[in-house]
């Protein structure tokens, strides 16, 4: 049996008969060996090692550098969950307006998610620099080669199934959330941005309104239900597929002006952490064309408003029934239209908005909510408020005790007071608005919460004394305006006799 020291022996004169052969091949073939040596070794190691690796990388592709999304899902995921261990961190500035610092992982550092079922997910946050494929280079190193960030996800080979189907996506689920609930709310609008292509569609600024449904002053009842209403349609991806229906929803919201159909469109945007795209169908060029646009232009995940609806019908039903009637150019002229835009498929018409809303196009993307506000819910056009079309139609009435209780709260920090009783009463026998009542609790000067409260109630009364006037003229059979004139001419005719 051959000793281990004549084993060695025997390997040591293969490797200098291996050097030899090597040495005296011709260079051409030596580099061909050495290409394809090194072009199987990664092929290899990996047969033979029992870890797998998934790569994110920053950009999907180094032509146009577009950032891929799945990067900053697993930026955030990770900042949130496994932060701790990593002794490299890196600091900035959040770039959503706010000045929080914000921590993520620096370049190279190395961090373990040990939140998946003991199962230890080894993540890496490393760098590439290749040669640009072509001229545009935004990130050159000294050598003038594109430098890219990657994550790299590394777990054991019999886990491969497990990481595809369920870790990946749980990753990528709480990362948007956490996204979600970090991100600065944006309000975009589409009017007069002045701004050319299809990034200009929509401008933006951050959505700053501060009305949640803490604050929101509203029938309690109905504010549950609205809430559960949003968190079933947050939760309804898999419901909506399985019954063919688009994940999309829709509401109404009526009453009269000051009543908080804004201040609602703010709670609902905090409270799913969506955007908002304010939707200005009377904006300059917005044409059916264009609204298609704008609409394949928003994001999963946001709120499409489009306010006084009501205005809007009138338009798009008075240009609709106008174009059967006009028929030469003149006419045309008389309308003060511009000539070329006189054509249905050059404007926004209704059956375009019902399009967008309920009909092919709005299966686009996912999870966007579309609500229309007006003051007028008697002038809207049936078929825009259909079953189905809007989910859910809430009104927004005049301010009663319930929703006092909570502007009380918001103002003056007090749920209770003995003036209540008579504020309650006095609300329920006049029409005030949740904005008449929070004008009249904001402190003024030095006035304290009892001034405040004392001041309501004088406005209140007056309301109370005018509605009543109105109401006896009313009976009467006069206008409130005819009144005093009457009164005048009884006191005194023409002459400065009594009548
Ligand atoms: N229900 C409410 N809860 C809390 N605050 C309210 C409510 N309604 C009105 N307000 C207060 O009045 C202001 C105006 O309300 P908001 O803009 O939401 O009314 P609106 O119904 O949208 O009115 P408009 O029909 O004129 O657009 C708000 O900024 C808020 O201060
Ligand atoms: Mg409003």
């Amino acid at each position: 049996m051959a000793s281990s020291v004549d084993k060695w022996v025997g390997f040591g004169s293969t490797m200098v008969g291996f050097g030899l052969l090597w040495s005296s091949l011709p260079e051409r073939v030596r580099e061909e060996a050495r290409d394809i040596i090194t072009s199987w070794t990664p092929m290899l190691a990996s047969y033979f090692s029992s870890y797998e690796q998934i790569t994110i990388p920053e950009y999907n592709d180094d032509r146009q550098f577009q950032k891929n999304k799945l990067f900053d899902v697993v930026a955030t995921y990770l900042r949130s969950r496994c932060m701790e261990e990593a002794r490299m961190l890196k600091a900035q500035l959040s770039n959503d307006g706010r000045e929080d610092t914000q921590l993520s992982l620096d370049d190279d550092q190395d961090v373990v998610d040990k939140s998946f079922r003991g199962y230890p997910m080894r993540w890496c946050l490393g760098t590439t620099s290749k040669n640009p494929s072509n001229r545009i280079n935004p990130f050159p190193d000294e050598h003038g080669n594109t430098v890219t960030r990657h994550y790299t996800l590394v777990f054991r080979k019999r886990q491969r199934q497990l990481v595809l189907n369920t870790y990946l996506p749980s990753v990528v689920q709480q990362g948007r959330v956490l996204i979600a609930e970090n991100q600065q709310r944006r309000l975009f609008t589409n009017h007069n941005n002045g701004m050319g292509g299809p990034q200009g569609l929509w401008s933006h600024i951050p959505w700053k309104h501060p009305a949640t449904f803490d604050t929101l002053a509203m029938d309690p009842v109905k504010k549950d239900e609205l809430i559960e209403d949003l968190k079933m349609f947050q939760k309804g991806k898999e419901y909506h597929h399985r019954v063919g229906k688009a994940w999309k929803r829709g509401y109404l919201l009526y009453g009269p002006p000051g009543t908080g159909k804004s201040s609602l469109i703010s709670a609902m945007s905090h409270f799913l952490g969506y955007d908002v795209y304010d939707l200005d169908l009377t904006a300059a060029g917005t044409t059916n064309n264009e609204l298609r646009k704008l609409f394949l232009n928003t994001t999963d995940r946001s709120i499409i408003i489009i306010e006084d609806i009501h205005a809007i019908r009138q338009d798009l039903t008075t240009m609709f029934n106008d174009k059967k009637k006009v028929t030469n150019g003149d006419e045309l002229q008389q309308l003060r239209l511009p000539r070329d835009s006189w054509y249905e498929r050059d404007r926004v018409t209704l059956s375009g908005l019902l399009n967008l809303i309920d009909g092919l196009w709005s299966a686009f993307g996912g999870e966007r909510i579309f609500v229309l506000t007006t003051n007028h819910f008697d002038q809207l056009d049936p078929a825009l408020i259909r079953e189905g079309r809007m989910d859910m139609r809430i009104e927004m009435s005049y301010c009663r005790l319930e929703a006092f209780r909570v502007l009380a709260g918001n103002y003056l920090g007090i749920t209770d007071h003995p003036s209540f009783v008579e504020i309650g009463q006095l609300l329920s026998e006049t029409e005030t608005t949740p904005a008449v009542v929070a004008h009249n609790l904001m402190p003024r000067g030095k006035r304290n919460a009892q001034e405040c409260l004392a001041g309501l109630v004088q406005t209140l009364k007056k309301k109370k004394k005018a509605k009543t006037e109105t109401q006896t003229s009313r009976s009467r059979g006069m206008s409130p305006v005819e009144r005093p004139t009457y009164n005048l001419r009884k006191k005194k005719d023409g002459r400065g006799n009594r009548s």
